[in-house]
């Protein structure tokens, strides 16, 4: 049960060493903040440690562009890797193609694709971005393009999650962040649920970061996490 809460180190790289000195989660979410400053090989390094990693470089760019890209960081062996659904068809099978390239025997970096932001509510969809659906059909129909261009998967909020399983299906990874124990505060998240909200409408893994990294005691955070998960499920 464990691997399927995702810890996001959003942090610097000394912070992110001493957080995993103190406690070290079994998956790891490495994201633009860590990545830019410890870089490939300490990926590299954290894989061969026995790491589950996440590498969160949501890439969105031309499909050459993000082919080369993808087939030089899926090398590093990570498990998880995130491109923007809204980057289209062409862009997302050239990721895949990426992956199956570079794959080793018995590993591949899955491909996830990201639907709409949870930090994207109702009205930045309709007055700032100018797109006239509704925010959860929108989500909907990116993962359904996501899966048909040969995605593994998807992130998108808790509040989509079991809409998004029907209308793909059971195998299609749903990855959510914008998870919120009830005692926390949202931040800059818009569409969140609680870690049993998640699980119960079919996440494969949450993502959490402030609720654990920032807490008094990040251990103990995490495992009032799991343990809230594991009373539901069982
Ligand atoms: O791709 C992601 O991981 C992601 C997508 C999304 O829609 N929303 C989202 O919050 N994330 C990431 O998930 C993490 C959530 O962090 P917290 O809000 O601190 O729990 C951050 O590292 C975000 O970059």
């Amino acid at each position: 049960m464990s691997k399927k809460v995702i810890v996001a180190l959003d942090y610097s790289l000394q912070e992110a060493e001493a957080f995993l000195q103190s406690f070290p989660p079994a998956f790891i979410k490495v994201g633009y903040q860590l990545f830019y400053e410890a870089g490939p090989a300490w990926v590299a390094k954290k894989i061969e440690e026995g790491y589950h990693v996440f590498l969160d470089l949501k890439l969105h760019d031309i499909p050459n562009t993000v082919y080369q890209g993808v087939k030089t960081v899926s090398k590093l062996g990570v498990d998880l890797l995130t491109i923007h659904a809204s980057g289209g068809s062409q862009m997302i099978g050239r990721a895949r193609e990426a992956v199956e390239q570079t794959a080793a025997a018995n590993h591949r970096t899955k491909i996830l694709a990201v639907t709409q932001l949870t930090s994207t509510d109702q009205a930045m969809l309709t007055d700032e971005l100018q797109i006239g659906t509704n925010v959860s059909d929108s989500a909907i129909h990116l993962a359904q393009l996501a899966q048909r261009s040969g995605a593994d998967g998807v992130i998108c909020s808790g509040q989509e999650v079991r809409a998004i399983k029907q209308a793909t299906s059971s195998e299609f990874l749903a990855v959510t962040p914008g998870i919120r124990p009830k005692e926390a505060g949202a931040d800059d998240q818009k569409r969140v649920v609680t870690p049993v909200q998640a699980i119960e409408r079919g996440a494969d893994y949450l993502v959490i970061g402030r609720p654990i990294t920032k807490a008094k005691d990040p251990k103990r955070a995490y495992e009032t996490i799991l343990q809230s998960i594991e009373e539901a499920t069982t």
